[in-house]
C-alpha cells in the first residue's frame, strides 16, 4: 500500500510535464476589454464533469492578469542558445478541481479517499468570482510565482479580500513549493498583513525556498502589486514532508 501511494505521489509530480499537454488540449481565450462586471458574468465553455485546467486563461481575466500571465508563460517557452535548445527551468502548472485526479494513478486515489473531494481553490463556478490564479515554478531556483485575482465572493472588509482567503492562497503557494520534491504539509504559518486587497484587483505572490533542514521545509511568500510597489502581505511557512501513509491516518 505504501509503495503504491508514494507511486501515486510521484503522478503530482508529472503535473509539470502535462502543463504543454493540456494547453494544446485548451487554447488559450482572447480576453476582451469588457468591464470587470460583464467579464464575470460570461459563462466558461466547460463543464465540472470534465476535467479542466483553470490555470489557463478565461474571459473573466482582466489586463493585468492577462498581462502577468503572457509575461511568465513566454519564460516557459523553450530557450535557444545559439544552436541549442534548452528547456525552460520556467514551468505552468495546471489546476484541476481535485490535486491529483488527472496525474498517473490518481483516479484510483480520489476513489480511495473520497470520491465528491475536491480542490477548496477551485470550486466557484462562476467566472471571476473567487480564487482565479495560476502557478509557475523555477524548479531550478526553487521559487513558485502566483497570478491572483480576487474575486466579490472573497470578501471580508467592505470591498476586500478576507484575510483567510488571503492565507488560503499563502498556503497552496507555499504547499505548491515545498511539494515539488515530494508530499508535503503545512506545519506552521505566520502571516503578516501589510496592506489590503481590493476586491478584483489582481496580485502577485512570489514564494521561495529559504532552508532545507531534514524533512523541515522553511519557505517564505510575499503578496505584492502588479508592479511590486505595494506590499500587501509577508508570510513564512514550515512544511514537512510526510510520508503519504499520515494521510490515510495509518
Ligand atoms: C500534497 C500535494 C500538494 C500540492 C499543492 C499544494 C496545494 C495545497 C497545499 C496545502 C497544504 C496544507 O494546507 S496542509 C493542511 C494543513 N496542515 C495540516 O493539517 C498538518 C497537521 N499536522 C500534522 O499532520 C503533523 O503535525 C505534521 C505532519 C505537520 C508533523 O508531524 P510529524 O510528521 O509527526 O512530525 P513531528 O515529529 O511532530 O515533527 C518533526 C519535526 O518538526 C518540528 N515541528 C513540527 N511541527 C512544528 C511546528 N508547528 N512548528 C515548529 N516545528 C514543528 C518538530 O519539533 C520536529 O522537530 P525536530 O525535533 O525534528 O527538530
Amino acid at each position: 500500500m505504501a509503495r503504491s501511494l508514494d507511486r501515486l505521489y510521484k503522478g503530482f509530480r508529472n503535473l509539470v510535464s502535462l502543463s504543454a499537454m493540456w494547453s494544446m488540449k485548451h487554447p488559450i481565450y482572447s480576453v476582451s476589454s469588457r468591464s470587470p462586471s460583464v467579464r464575470s458574468m460570461a459563462v466558461l465553455p466547460f463543464s465540472f464533469s470534465k476535467p479542466w485546467d483553470f490555470s489557463l486563461p478565461n474571459p473573466s481575466w482582466g489586463p493585468e492578469m492577462m498581462q502577468l500571465y503572457e509575461h511568465y508563460n513566454s519564460m516557459c517557452e523553450v530557450e535557444t542558445e545559439g544552436e541549442e535548445k534548452q528547456e525552460s527551468s520556467w514551468k505552468r502548472l495546471p489546476g484541476y478541481n481535485r490535486l491529483l485526479k488527472y496525474a498517473t494513478g490518481g483516479v484510483y486515489l480520489s476513489k480511495m479517499i473520497q470520491s465528491k473531494a475536491r480542490l477548496f481553490t477551485r470550486n466557484i463556478r462562476e467566472p471571476g468570482a473567487g480564487f482565479e490564479y495560476v502557478l509557475f515554478v523555477n524548479i531550478k531556483e526553487q521559487k513558485c510565482v502566483c497570478i491572483l485575482q480576487a474575486g466579490h465572493l472573497l470578501e471580508g472588509p467592505p470591498g476586500h479580500v478576507h484575510g483567510g482567503a488571503i492565507a488560503t492562497m499563502i498556503d497552496t503557494v507555499t504547499g505548491c513549493l515545498a511539494s515539488l520534491s515530494g508530499a508535503a504539509m503545512t506545519a506552521n504559518l505566520n502571516i503578516n498583513y501589510r496592506s489590503p486587497i481590493p476586491l478584483g484587483s489582481t496580485v502577485v505572490m512570489e514564494s521561495f525556498l529559504d532552508k532545507k533542514e531534514g524533512r523541515k521545509m522553511f519557505v517564505s511568500c510575499k503578496v505584492t502589486s502588479p508592479d511590486g510597489t505595494k506590499l500587501h502581505t509577508e508570510a513564512t511557512a514550515l512544511f514537512l514532508s510526510i510520508n503519504l501513509n499520515h494521510l490515510m491516518g495509518r
